[in-house]
């Protein structure tokens, strides 16, 4: 039932009660008064009559008769018992007239008190009818504030109510004057009647109050709610006006943001287009094959103790800003006398250069396997020079690479689908195991074949991490004189890299390697001095064996000469040692003066047998093959031979910024420096930072412009500024000074 219907209920009942109300009050006239005075002047008239009688006949009596006291006594004594009889009949009629009157009286009081008791419950009826009425117009009035913009009929009714409320008021005031002449009534013949009439003309007076009050509220609601409606109704006006306002901005805003991701797209596609590219063309410009230097730190040794390394590029030490690309050594041969080597490199890192400068340097060469290239890097140098520092530290390269890899894909997640599986196998005496499966039993590591080794396919970079936690574990390690933890077997960690276009559905599948080679120290030092077991002599001619092989390989490809497989290890890496890979080889050197043989040993190698510019030339004249310009080039999924070993894929891309015909290599002949011929510096005192102008030279070699291409020095330039250069001492706590 709606409240309006309600409303009118209850003033409905409330008029009907009142109604009732008037006509008792009307019907509770004293009639008995009226009717005990016309009883009693009825009563006293036939009595005084019937008196009159007598005492007329008693008259009549006397004057007849003579006096006789007798008779008179006689007449006397038969007329008074008849006006006796007559006053005692009247006297009781009076009597019971009064007594008649009484009752009536006393059956109207009864009756007014009823009445008085309706009226209280009319009155209570009343109250509550009002109470409700209030508080569906104060409901009324909360909803209209609410809801103003509304006009609704129960305005209309709520007016009607307010009218039917003022008809009920002039009503009530009929009935308070009908009380009120009932009071003079009551006040006349009872007092409860006149408390409770009075009561009652309280209670009114209440409901007249509260009548009042909800007439005043009804007024101000109404007086409210008009101003309010008009009000509100301006404010949601001005609103929705606003709402419409911001929809609009918001609309132009999304159809703006729209084009601009649409443009933004289309210029990210462009520019990964771009940026692929120009990462290939970097590699491209700093060569399919690298060379690059590390010198190790070495904290807290005495300077006589250390080799002089410094810059021929930067002898007057006028640029601080030249990147070391050559390295010379200076060191006192067995005559004693001053001598010193040149080595050039693309990039030689100093004490002060940490695992992320190097890869900075090198991750574009890491990142082109994403463009479908073989990468390989490896570390070699003597033990303890920080091969595994260099690559498996929590900092070093692979776990960068690991990080890029990933990145890139998250990057490049709207455009390729990118899958990672790596392999990681250990060459350990001319046999290679595999060092992510190991045999069911006991865990041991198991010996595997080329292209036989187990795939982890990776989903996270943890889960990479954890992958190569695993493997260094399980890397086969025995002490050394030099180095405690030395590993004497070489380590190789292949991430392969499969990225399709979600264009086109174009695949390329390129493959990383990271190389941790074993030390590259000569047996002799180990074993022949230290009183090394057989298997540790066994493991060095081992190492030397297979590195020489490395070495021999690579130089026979490089000029175009047939390939070597005479170890296991050169037979994996043959993907790398082909044409059409690319190679990357981080020589590691010690500063130490009694590790200048091994360290000399290693500079050669790599710049002879790696790093040689006719080695370097020769590969570019034979490049057949230009690297794709376009970032989703057609697959080129290597597969391994049926003997393991991956078929040649192409060739190595012409350099414009290749090392120049004229072969202007500053790495002297192995001739001219043999490392056993190495004098003991300890005469040749140096610097830590390169030496001022006009300090020791006598170099051995070489003229050689400079051989690298401008934008490989651009870049390294911007790269490097105020960094500690190779040599330049930070004494770093190493084994090597426990040596
Ligand atoms: N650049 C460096 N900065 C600080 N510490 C280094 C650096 N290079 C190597 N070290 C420390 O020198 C020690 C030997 O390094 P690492 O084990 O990497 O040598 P390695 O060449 O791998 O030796 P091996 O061939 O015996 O495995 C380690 O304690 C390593 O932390």
């Amino acid at each position: 039932m709606s409240d309006e219907n309600r409303i009118t209920q209850e003033l409905a009942s409330l008029r009907a009660s009142m109604n009732l109300l008037k006509d008792e009050v009307s019907s509770t006239k004293p009639k008995y008064l009226d009717e005990l005075r016309d009883l009693l002047s009825l009563l006293i008239r036939e009595n005084v009559d019937g008196v009159n009688h007598y005492l007329n006949s008693l008259t009549e009596a006397v004057r007849k008769t003579p006096y006789n006291a007798r008779e008179l006594e006689s007449q006397l004594d038969s007329v008074l018992p008849h006006v006796e009889r007559s006053f005692r009949s009247l006297a009781e009629d009076i009597v019971s007239s009064f007594s008649n009157a009484n009752s009536g009286h006393n059956r109207a009081r009864n009756e007014l008190e009823k009445e008085t008791e309706l009226l209280k419950v009319s009155n209570f009826e009343l109250s509550l009818a009002l109470a409700n009425v209030r508080t569906m117009m104060e409901v009324k009035t909360e909803q209209q504030v609410k809801t103003p913009t509304i006009p609704d009929a129960s305005l209309t009714q709520l007016v009607q109510a307010d009218l039917k409320l003022k008809e009920q008021e002039a009503e009530i005031q009929k009935l308070k004057a009908e009380l009120a002449r009932a009071d003079l009534v009551k006040e006349s013949t009872d007092d409860q009647v006149k408390a409770l009439s009075n009561e009652a003309n309280g209670r009114l007076k209440i409901q007249e109050e509260e009548i009042r009050k909800l007439k005043a509220a009804l007024e101000l609601a109404e007086s409210q709610k008009a101003s309010d409606v008009a009000h509100d109704i301006e404010n949601w006006r001005n609103t929705i006006a606003g709402l419409e306002e911001a929809v609009r901005a918001q609309e132009e805003i999304i159809s703006t943001q729209e084009a601009r991701i649409s443009r933004q797209d289309a210029d990210s596609l462009l520019l990964i287009t771009r940026y692929r590219d120009m990462v290939e063309e970097l590699a491209t410009a700093k060569g399919n094959i690298r060379v690059m230097c590390r010198v190790r730190p070495a904290q807290g040794i005495p300077e006589e103790e250390l080799i002089h390394f410094s810059n021929p590029d930067n002898l007057d030490n006028s640029s601080s800003m030249v990147p070391w690309s050559k390295l010379r050594v200076s060191y006192l041969d067995d005559s004693k006398r001053q001598e010193s080597r040149d080595f050039d490199f693309q990039r030689a890192f100093g004490t002060g250069e940490s695992n992320e400068d190097i890869f900075s340097e090198i991750k574009d060469f890491a990142q082109s396997s994403a463009l479908g290239n073989s990468c390989t890097i490896m570390a070699y140098g003597a033990t303890g020079t920080g091969k595994s520092y260099t690559f498996l530290s929590s900092d070093g390269l692979v776990h960068s690479f690991i990080g890029l890899i990933f990145n890139l894909a998250s990057q490049e997640s709207g455009q390729y689908a990118y899958e990672f599986q790596m392999t990681a196998v250990e060459v350990y005496l001319n046999k290679i195991y595999d060092l992510i499966q190991t045999s069911s039993g006991g865990g041991q590591k198991v010996e595997t074949k080329i292209g036989a080794e187990t795939s982890v396919q990776l989903t996270t970079q943890q889960e990479a991490f954890e992958v190569i936690k695993t493997a260094i574990n399980r890397r086969e390690a025995a002490s050394t004189r030099q180095n405690q933890t030395s590993s004497r077997s070489h380590f190789i960690i292949s991430v392969t890299i499969v990225r399709r276009s979600i264009a086109d559905g174009k695949v390329t599948k390129g493959t990383t390697s990271f190389v941790d080679l074993a030390g590259s120290e000569s047996v002799g030092k180990n074993s022949l001095q230290s009183g090394s077991s057989t298997l540790q002599m066994e493991q060095g001619n081992d190492i030397n064996k297979s590195l020489l092989d490395l070495g021999q390989s690579i130089r026979s490809v490089a000029t175009g000469g047939k390939f070597y497989p005479g170890h296991n290890l050169t037979r994996y890496l043959r993907t790398s040692l082909t044409q059409g890979s690319r190679l990357l080889v981080i020589a590691t050197v010690s500063p130490l003066v009694s590790n200048q043989n091994n360290s000399l040993a290693t500079l050669r190698w790599s710049t002879e047998a790696v790093g040689s510019t006719s080695a370097r030339q020769a590969l570019s004249s034979r490049s057949s093959r230009t690297v794709s310009s376009t970032p989703s080039k057609p697959a080129s999924v290597t597969s391994r031979g049926s003997d393991g070993t991956p078929p040649h894929s192409g060739s190595f891309p012409v350099s414009s910024s290749s090392r120049t015909p004229s072969g202007s290599s500053r790495v002297p002949s192995s001739a001219s420096v043999t490392p056993s011929k190495m004098p003991d510096s300890s005469s040749t005192r140096h610097s830590t930072r390169p030496p001022p102008p006009g300090a020791t030279q006598s170099s051995s070699t070489h003229s050689g412009s400079g051989t690298l291409s401008s934008s490989a020095h651009a870049e390294g330039r911007s790269q490097r500024s105020h960094r500690e250069r190779p040599g330049a001492g930070s004494r770093d706590s190493h084994k090597d000074s426990k040596q």
